[in-house]
């Protein structure tokens, strides 16, 4: 593809290059750059790739898109506004817009977009969809695992795993870094997804106001004919579902509110987990494949995707009886002394409130909850967490999750300050998370519950020099069975 070509969307702010070299590759990674390639140098928060143009020259780029002033660059210098942005662009014109190729599912949402994106390609796959799936535990594209770093890739990697897939829809979550940092930029929607907004990374916000206008951009992705399904029992959610419908866009609603498309009722909140959904004035029964209130809404909300992909009622149904559910959400084991363990990825207040409260619901004992917090992530949330853990378990441990290069000494000092504040006599610190599990279950008998909550499917801890195994790991030895 020639420069030019490339260059058509793009609103920049010096001469356009009088050279029009043919473009071999893109890259924002000078360590990826080969002869004929686009450099695309982006300011980011460890590093500036402006620092690696020369780099990237002395590789064979054919041209640079930047956004700072260039000092005498012998390769076309395209400047622009936004780096970030002008990669989406130009990743998706390099590919030919792939995601207007494909059937394009987004998810947004704090809680519940690797649940829904894992249980929506159960259903629709059952239906007859081959599904690639994009989100933070992996990227599965034509049936092959990637591994992955971030819930939503930059636009270059988004648009390279949108070009390779073969498969008919690609499900896709959108944090709200992701939407905030231009990595869906190019890339339309045919449905997208509202699961519900509560505190989660303010310190990268800085306030839920601002948190939500970046998951709402991902609805101003919609394709002309495309749908939004937004839970409007959120307070976010129904002043979406408010302005997405003063505009004229299609919606359609969900939730126990007697507004809503798809409504809500009877909520069976014990064994088997349940809701009546009411379509079109007709009811019918839903049983949810994972415990909890929380996974009732995630079980709704996909039933109502896999009907906007023309699927029959009953068959999805069917289908999300049998769903086999998600690694590190709600995932129980049972020990073979009579107490049953549970690992959940809750990370936010809302989570670890809804899967105390799941636990606590089925417990005919005690509830012994051990959860830490991630360092350098938003710092308001753990009064929170310690509150409801205080409130709904009958004991905690504090314990340290990832560090994420917080000195441990420092996290440790911040656990205390948030016991004496938040927290009450049945609580304890213990640094090591192996050992805090095993504490936990010493501590419990028949009929009681041990829930392990933050990490979930995460397999490392970084810079946590104690323990590196996953929370299964450290049940492994308490184990007879596995899953329930
Ligand atoms: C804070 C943040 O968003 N960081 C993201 C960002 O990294 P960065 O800004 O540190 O990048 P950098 O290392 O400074 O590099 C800047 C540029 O210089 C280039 N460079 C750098 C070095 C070099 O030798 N040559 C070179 O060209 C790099 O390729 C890059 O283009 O760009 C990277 C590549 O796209 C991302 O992987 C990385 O996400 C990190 C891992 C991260 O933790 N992000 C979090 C905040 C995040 O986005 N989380 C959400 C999920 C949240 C949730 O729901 O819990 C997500 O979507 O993952
Ligand atoms: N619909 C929901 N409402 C509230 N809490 C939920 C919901 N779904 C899941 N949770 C809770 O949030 C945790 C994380 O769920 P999930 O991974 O599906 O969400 P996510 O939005 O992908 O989160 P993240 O991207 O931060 O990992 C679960 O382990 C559970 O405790
Ligand atoms: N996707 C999130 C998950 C963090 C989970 C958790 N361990 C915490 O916040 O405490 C991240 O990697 O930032």
């Amino acid at each position: 593809m020639k420069l030019n070509q490339l260059l058509e969307n793009i609103p920049f702010e010096n001469e356009k290059p009088i050279v029009d070299p043919e473009i071999k590759g893109l890259t924002d990674s000078s360590s990826e750059v080969e002869p004929g390639y686009i450099f695309i140098a982006i300011t980011g928060y460890q590093s500036d790739g402006h620092s690696y143009i020369t780099d990237a020259i002395k590789k064979g780029a054919s041209a640079i898109i930047g956004e700072k002033d260039a000092l005498e660059c012998p390769i076309p210098y395209i400047k622009v506004q936004n780096s970030k942005k002008a990669l989406g662009t130009v990743s998706a014109i390099y590919y030919q817009n792939p995601s207007h190729r494909k059937k394009m599912i987004g998810i947004t949402g704090t809680n519940g977009k690797t649940t829904t994106s894992y249980m929506v390609k159960h259903v629709l796959e059952d239906i007859g969809y081959s599904c690639s799936l994009i989100g933070t535990i992996q990227n599965i594209v034509n049936g092959e695992k990637f591994e992955t770093n971030n819930t939503t890739p930059n636009a270059l990697r988004v648009n390279e795993l949108l070009a390779d897939s073969t498969d008919d829809v690609v499900i896709m979550e959108a944090s709200s870094q992701g939407l905030a940092e231009y990595r869906l930029e190019g890339i339309e929607f045919d449905l997208c997804l509202f699961t519900n907004l509560s505190h989660e990374h303010l310190n990268y916000h800085g306030s839920l106001d601002n948190y939500f206008e970046a998951k709402k951009q991902l609805f101003y992705k919609l394709k002309h004919n495309g749908t939004a399904i937004i839970n409007v029992d959120d307070f976010y959610g129904e002043k979406l579902a408010e302005e997405l419908h003063q505009k004229g866009m299609n919606i359609y609603t969900f939730g126990e509110s007697r507004n809503a498309d798809l409504q809500m009722n009877e909520l069976n909140l014990t064994h088997p987990y349940s809701v009546h959904l009411k379509e079109n004035g007709e009811k019918f029964p839903v049983v949810s494949p994972i415990p909890g209130y929380h996974n009732l809404y995630n079980t709704t909300i996909t039933y109502a995707a896999a009907k906007a992909f023309f699927g029959e009622r009953q068959s999805i149904i069917d289908s999300l009886e049998k769903f086999p559910g998600v690694e590190g959400r709600f995932n129980i084991y049972r020990l073979p002394n009579g107490v049953t363990t549970v690992i959940d990825h809750a990370h936010t207040a809302d989570a670890v409130l809804n899967c105390l409260q799941t636990a606590s619901d089925s417990k005919t004992g005690r509830l012994v909850h051990v959860f830490g917090f991630k360092g350098q992530k938003d710092m308001d949330k753990r009064k929170e967490m310690i509150k409801i853990s205080t409130e709904i378990s009958d004991q905690y441990i504090l314990t340290l999750d990832d560090l994420n290069n917080v000195p441990e000494n420092e996290m440790i000092e911040h656990l205390y300050e948030l016991q004496n504040e938040y927290g009450n006599d049945k609580g304890k610190i213990m640094k090591d998370r192996t050992l805090a599990i095993e504490e936990a279950i010493r501590l419990s008998e028949e009929g009681d519950w041990v829930a392990i909550t933050g990490k979930g499917h995460q397999s490392y801890q970084q810079a946590y020099a104690y323990s590196v195994q996953s929370d299964k790991e450290c049940l492994q030895l308490f184990l007879s069975k596995d899953t329930e």
